[in-house]
Parts: structure tokens; sequence; C-alpha cells
């Protein structure tokens, strides 16, 4: 995880202090890349304790298609909470472009599925993709979170907006494309959800777990998380954790979040910080 916490210190003494959409201002450098080997361990933060729980949820709630954070608060998961309608809705966030794009002569793609079955029948494909990015269903710029959930357009538009997977000597390496990064808050879920989803692809096409990459356009530590960014990196990392899937379902879309255990995690404490809305 010392890339991670080099892009916190490059981003430090780097960056640009900026205003921005939410308000509190960032500090942010552009375009920056960060890669992960899987074999080494699963690349859950190590130097401050991350909940494995909300993320992997989460990614199980994307993968549903569904973009109503009921699903997340009635397991316990409130990072979506500060966006949605009063009634749990996101509007066609990521779990709804993944699943279900509309096309313009109104029939629908999986793009998932369209994945593992390329993934499967054509590994050397160089079209292994998938967006979130869907113009036509993009925020008013203007309108809140949640008003433009109640007008059916996006709370948010996408930070991790494309997917691109890669088969090589029997490995499965993802990379992605984060247009926007909460370095402190977003980073350390958007790579372990990302590490999360590899595994889970690799097993269902019989490969194994490659390398990750996150490509970060506007990489930013919000102001008031500089200290908390400092503390971290007095911290040294230590040995990540391994990830294991207790069984093989069907289908991508059958797994259960009692389907993962993270064995060996011993973070050092939470560092408290609080979300820009
Ligand atoms: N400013 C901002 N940063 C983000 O990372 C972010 C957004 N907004 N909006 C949409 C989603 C929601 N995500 C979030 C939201 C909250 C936490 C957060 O507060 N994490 C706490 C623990 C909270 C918990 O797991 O219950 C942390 O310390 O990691 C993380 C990611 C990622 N995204
Ligand atoms: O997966 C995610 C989702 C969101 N973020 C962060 C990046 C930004 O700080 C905000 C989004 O604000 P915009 O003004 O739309 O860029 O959320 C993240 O890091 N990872």
């Amino acid at each position: 995880m010392r890339a991670y916490l080099d892009l916190l210190q490059d981003v430090l003494d780097n960056g640009y202090d900026k205003n921005d959409r939410t308000g509190t201002g960032a500090r942010s450098v552009f375009g920056r890349q960060i890669r992960y080997d899987l074999a080494q361990g699963f690349p859950l933060l190590t130097t401050k304790k991350l909940h494995f729980k909300s993320i992997a949820h989460e990614l199980l709630w994307f993968i549903s298609g569904d973009t109503n954070i009921r699903y997340l608060r009635e397991n316990g998961v409130s990072i979506w909470n500060e966006w949605a309608t009063e009634d749990g809705e996101l509007g066609p966030v990521y779990g709804s472009q993944w699943r279900n794009w509309t096309c313009p002569d109104g029939s629908h793609v999986d793009q998932l599925d369209r994945l593992v079955h390329g993934l499967k029948t054509n590994p050397d494909s160089r079209r292994h993709i998938f967006s979130g990015w869907n113009v036509a269903d993009l925020p008013d710029e203007q309108l809140k979170p949640w008003e433009n959930a109640a007008a059916g357009k996006m709370a948010l538009p996408p930070c991790h907006v494309l997917y691109q997977f890669y088969v090589a000597g029997g490995r499965l390496s993802a990379s992605l494309y984060i247009r926007s990064n909460d370095l402190f808050l977003g980073n350390p879920y958007n790579t372990a959800s990302l590490a999360l989803l590899t595994h889970m692809l690799a097993q269902q096409c019989d490969y194994t777990p490659g390398d990750i990459i996150l490509s970060i356009g506007d990489a930013h530590l919000y102001s008031n998380h500089l200290e908390q960014a400092r503390l971290q990196l007095t911290r040294t990392p230590g040995p990540l954790p391994q990830l294991k899937i207790l069984r093989k379902p069907d289908s991508l879309f059958e797994y259960r979040f009692e389907d993962f255990e993270i064995e060996g995690y011993e973070p050092q404490p939470h560092i408290p910080a609080a979300i820009a809305i």
C-alpha cells in the first residue's frame, strides 16, 4: 500500500488548492496511477481500519442492479444515505447502468452479463469494457443530488467510470478509470471494491486474479482531511490480508456477503473523517 501513501504525500506536496462543488475545498493533482498485484494479498488498507462490510455490500448492491439504498440500510451500510431521496432513490447510478443500460430503441443491455460471456469465450478480446458514463442520465448541475434522483437523473455522475479487463497467461487483470477521487475516504473503497470484483470474475471465468490498476483524473484530498492524511503518513503499512471466497456461486449475480472471508486483517486504528456532500 506504499503507492497509496506516496500519492497522499504527492497531493500534500504538489497539489493545487481548489474550490469544489461541495464547498469544502480540496488540494488536488491530475492524472495518477496505482497498481496492485492481487497475488501479493488483498489490497485492504492497513494504515487505518476499513469497513470491509460496507465495501462488499456496496459492490453486491451495484451488481444486483439496485439503485435504492434500502438494501444497504438493511445491512447496516450508511455510505450512500446523504445523496438519496427520502425514499432511498439515487436515480440511474452504477447498478442501473451496469445491468440495465437503456438503448435509444427502448431495449436494455446487461453490461456485466456481456462482460462475463466475453471473458469466458473470447479472452484475447481488447473490448472487455463496461461503463457507467451514460450522458443521457447525467445530473443537472443546478440541482442537489436528491433532486436529480427525484427527477430520474443520477444523484451523482459516476466517479469510477470505466472498467476494462485483460486476460493473459491465465491471469485476469482489471483497469479502472476514476474521474474524481476522494483519496482519503473514496480511494480505499474503490481499490478494495475493484479487487473484490476482479476476484469474483476470475473465479467465475476460471482465471487467476492478476493486477488491478486505478487511473485517477482529479486526485484530491479535501481540506478537512489533510491532518488525517498526515497522521496516516506517520504509519507503516502492515502485511496485506487474504480474501477467501467460500463457495463458487453459479453466476456473478449469485454471490452473498457470507461467501467472503477476509483473513489476517490487522489494521491500525480507524481515522474518522467527515464526508463532503
Ligand atoms: N465526498 C465523497 N467521497 C466519496 O468517496 C464518495 C462520495 N462523496 N459520494 C458517493 C460515494 C459514497 N462513498 C463513501 C461514502 C462515505 C464513506 C465513509 O464515510 N467512510 C468511512 C466509514 C463509513 C462506514 O463504512 O460506515 C471511513 O472512514 O472509511 C466512504 C465512501 C464513496 N463516494
Ligand atoms: O466511488 C467514489 C465515488 C465518489 N468519490 C468522490 C470523488 C469526489 O470527492 C466526490 C464526487 O464529487 P464530484 O464533484 O462529482 O467529482 O466523490 C470517490 O472518490 N469514489
